[in-house]
């Protein structure tokens, strides 16, 4: 039986990750949280991982705070390069996969049509550029590793923009929403299920590969969506402006014909997934 290590399991892709996990009966899943092993105690992540002989390890350990990270650098370079860096060569050390997530604030949105895996990458914000070193790392010093680059990712679980906007909606709050960055929202439960169809398929397709549902939307069209299933509501409204700390990518729609062509696995359409959350 494939032993499989989820980190970061309290976040939002390792809860959806445990609520998929159940149809995979044919692995023995660990959820680890940050209390249980915190990816930044580089020796003891070492020494747990020589011990329980995992055969993946799927890092959902991530710092995510865009806004926060601008000011908490280090942290965020920590978490997202450092432990990642440590982690990639553990799982070298004991023959483990690493399924990893990437971001797409690693590129820096000035094209116009989807990304693919080949362009340039040039983050904008603290938080992508540190998600960029480490994928850089993994790359550096792992042969068996699946890197996925993700966007907007969003879930009736943790913190995210589906949640937020769906609770001001609750409140009646009136939104005002940039319309000005153009992406594509992705549903987590997608995620997670698109990731252990690929192990328990047993691919051996390593490498970098961007995904998220399909289709493309600006954050006002998404919360627009969202608003459309909510029953309260306040109004809505485009905004040109809403002041942050940190730059985010113009469009960062990803190209997603290197995954589809190499797992054959179906991604679906982002407003058809939005509709399954409520
Ligand atoms: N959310 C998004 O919109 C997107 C996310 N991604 C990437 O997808 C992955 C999953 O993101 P998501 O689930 O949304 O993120 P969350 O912020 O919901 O979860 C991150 C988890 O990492 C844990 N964590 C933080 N520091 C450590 C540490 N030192 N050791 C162990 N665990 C730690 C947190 O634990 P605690 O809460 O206890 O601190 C939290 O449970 C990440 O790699 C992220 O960069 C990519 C694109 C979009
Ligand atoms: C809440 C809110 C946000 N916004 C804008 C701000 C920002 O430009 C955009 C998105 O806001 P958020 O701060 O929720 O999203 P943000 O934290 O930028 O989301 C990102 O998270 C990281 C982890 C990723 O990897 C990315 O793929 C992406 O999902 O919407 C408004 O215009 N009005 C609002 O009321």
């Amino acid at each position: 039986m494939k032993k499989i290590l989820v980190t970061g399991a309290s976040g939002q892709l390792g809860q959806c990750l445990k609520h998929v996990s159940h149809r995979y009966q044919e692995f023995e899943f660990t959820f680890a949280t940050s209390e249980d092993l915190d990816l930044s105690q580089f020796a003891v992540v070492r020494a747990y991982m020589a011990r329980n002989e995992f055969d993946y390890c799927i890092n959902c350990a991530a710092y995510t705070k865009v806004e926060q990270a601008e000011k908490e650098q280090e942290m965020a370079y920590l978490i997202n390069a450092e432990a990642v860096k440590n982690l990639a060569q553990t799982c070298h050390e004991n023959d483990c996969t690493l399924v990893h997530f990437s971001t797409d604030y690693v590129y820096d949105g000035k094209k116009h049509s989807a990304y693919s895996e080949e362009d340039e990458t040039e983050p904008l914000n603290v938080y992508g550029a540190s998600k960029l070193l480490g994928e850089q790392y993994i790359v550096e010093h792992l042969e068996k590793y699946f890197i996925f680059r993700v966007s907007w990712l969003y879930s009736d679980v943790g913190k995210n923009f589906f949640n937020t906007i769906r609770s001001k909606a609750e409140q009646e709050e009136d939104l005002k929403i940039v319309a000005s960055q153009t992406g594509t929202p992705t549903n987590a439960y997608d995620l997670a299920e698109f990731v252990l169809e690929i192990i328990s398929r047993g691919s051996t397709d390593y490498g970098t590969y961007n995904y998220s549902n399909l289709g493309e939307a600006s954050w006002y069209d998404f919360a627009a969506e969202i608003l459309k299933h909510c029953e309260k509501k306040g109004s809505l409204e485009k905004s040109e402006d809403f002041p942050t700390l940190a730059t985010r990518p113009e469009y960062s729609v990803l190209d997603k014909q290197k995954a589809m062509d190499t797992f054959k696995v179906p991604i679906p359409e982002w407003k058809e997934s939005l509709k399954t959350l409520f």
